[in-house]
């Protein structure tokens, strides 16, 4: 080994180190350098190739994610279209300030006349609370008000106590037709005697004007014919009847002594036989009764002779009337009917001239203590609530036969609201 001349450059004595390394050492050394490439070659294609490989399977995933959430989303669209098409939508009501709108109650305000009168009560911007046991009032009377902000649909019987605010009552609630009312006699005297004191003391508390539906029934089987408010009636007291007629006299009597002593402000509208859509197709009454019979070709049944005579009003007029009344300054009782007077064998005749088919008119036994003549007088309406029937006997009849037609088709439950009025 030759060591480095002293004075010799360093650079020249490693060549002189290299020149001495054996070949097979570089050898080795080429050797190692080109595995150490190769492997770092091979490491460096893994790692190249697997993260390729991972950035390829991420966009497979973002891709059935994108495909996922675009199939969610069309579901959801269908979804909300399906919505759209069946959310509820309101009639659109006027709009009273707080100063004009009123809180009205309407007791039996699910049942026929009740529906109607919210109906025209809501339309005209009101807030208005329907009080109802259903017992012969139905939901799907009043169905398209429900989720209204100015309606509340109560379920409440009003023989017992109601806790409410209101301006007005309008207090309907009560059995009316005579098969429904003589089902439950006890009952419909208590609607009408303890409901009314309900109605009579609510009103006595929060001050409200209170309309009671009293009824031409209060005059019984009359002897004075046509019958004016003047008439002290001729009713049988311990007769199958005597449970509503009665009941509603006492119900009168009841207003004018709260009137009396304690100030509270009444009115009492006697109302005559009334028909119109909305009446139960269980109803019994004659109009209801004698359509239904028509249209499905069943015997129409007169009950007696046929002789006995009533004059009908359309269920229309009649709201007008209870308006009205409440409206007015009148507080005295007021008869509300249309004094268009028919026998109810011809009226028979009339509703099967117009629906044709093949029904017999039969006769039934009388019923007892049935009513021989009815016809209001209604001068104290027409001077003192300027009211009096518009609607033409064969125009409400038309209209009344349309309904139940419908009602006879009806197939489904989502077959809903068959009938609405005119204004909605
Ligand atoms: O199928 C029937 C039904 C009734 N009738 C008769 O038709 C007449 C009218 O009977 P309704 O049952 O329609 O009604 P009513 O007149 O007896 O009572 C009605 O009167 C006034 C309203 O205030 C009351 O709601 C209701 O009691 C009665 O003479 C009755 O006997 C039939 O001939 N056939």
């Amino acid at each position: 080994m030759h060591s480095p001349r002293p004075g010799t450059p360093p650079q020249r004595n490693i060549r002189l180190s290299l020149q001495n390394i054996s070949t097979v050492t570089k050898m080795k050394f080429l050797l190692f350098i080109i595995i150490f490439m190769t492997i770092s070659l091979a490491y460096a294609y893994t790692k190249i190739s697997g993260q390729m490989q991972n950035m390829h399977q991420a966009q497979l995933r973002s891709l059935e994610e994108e495909t996922m959430l675009r199939s969610e989303l069309s579901d959801l669209k269908e979804k909300i279209d399906g919505l759209e098409k069946t959310a509820k939508t309101f009639p659109e009501v006027r709009f009273l300030t707080y100063k004009d709108r009123k809180r009205i109650l309407v007791t039996g305000g699910a049942g026929f006349v009740g529906s109607h009168l919210v109906d025209r009560l809501m339309m005209q911007g009101h807030e208005v609370t329907a009080a109802d046991n259903f017992f012969t009032g139905r939901k799907r009377n009043v169905e398209h008000w429900i989720g209204h902000e100015n309606f509340e649909l109560l379920n409440h019987d009003i023989v017992n106590p109601l806790y409410i605010e209101v301006d007005e009552i309008y207090h309907l609630a009560s059995p009316a037709s005579p098969p429904h009312y003589m089902y439950n006699p006890v009952k419909t005297i208590k609607t009408n005697t303890i409901g009314t004191i309900n109605m009579l003391g609510l009103s006595k508390r929060v001050r409200a004007k209170m309309l009671m539906a009293s009824t031409s029934e209060i005059y019984g089987d009359p002897e004075v014919h046509p019958q004016p408010e003047e008439y002290w009636g001729h009713v049988n007291p311990i007769g199958p009847r005597a449970c509503y007629d009665e009941a509603k006299r006492v119900a009168e009597t009841m207003c004018y002594a709260y009137q009396k002593q304690e100030g509270v402000d009444v009115r009492v509208a006697r109302i005559f036989n009334t028909f119109g859509p909305r009446m139960h197709m269980n109803d019994g009454r004659v109009v209801s009764n004698f359509i239904l019979q028509a249209l499905q070709g069943q015997d129409m049944t007169v009950y007696g002779d046929g002789h006995q005579t009533r004059s009908f009003a359309y269920v229309s007029d009649l709201v007008d009337g209870l308006m009205k009344l409440m409206a007015s300054n009148c507080t005295e009782p007021v008869n509300l009917g249309n004094p268009e007077e028919h026998r109810i064998l011809d009226f028979a005749k009339i509703i099967k001239g117009v629906i044709g088919g093949n029904s017999n008119i039969v006769h039934r036994d009388p019923v007892i203590d049935d009513p021989q003549q009815r016809r209001p007088v209604i001068t104290r309406a027409k001077n003192r609530i300027d009211w009096a029937p518009a609607v033409p006997l064969m125009n409400g009849i038309n209209k009344t036969i349309e309904y139940f037609a419908q009602e006879l088709r009806r197939k489904k439950h989502s077959e809903r609201n068959s009938w609405m009025p005119d204004f909605l």
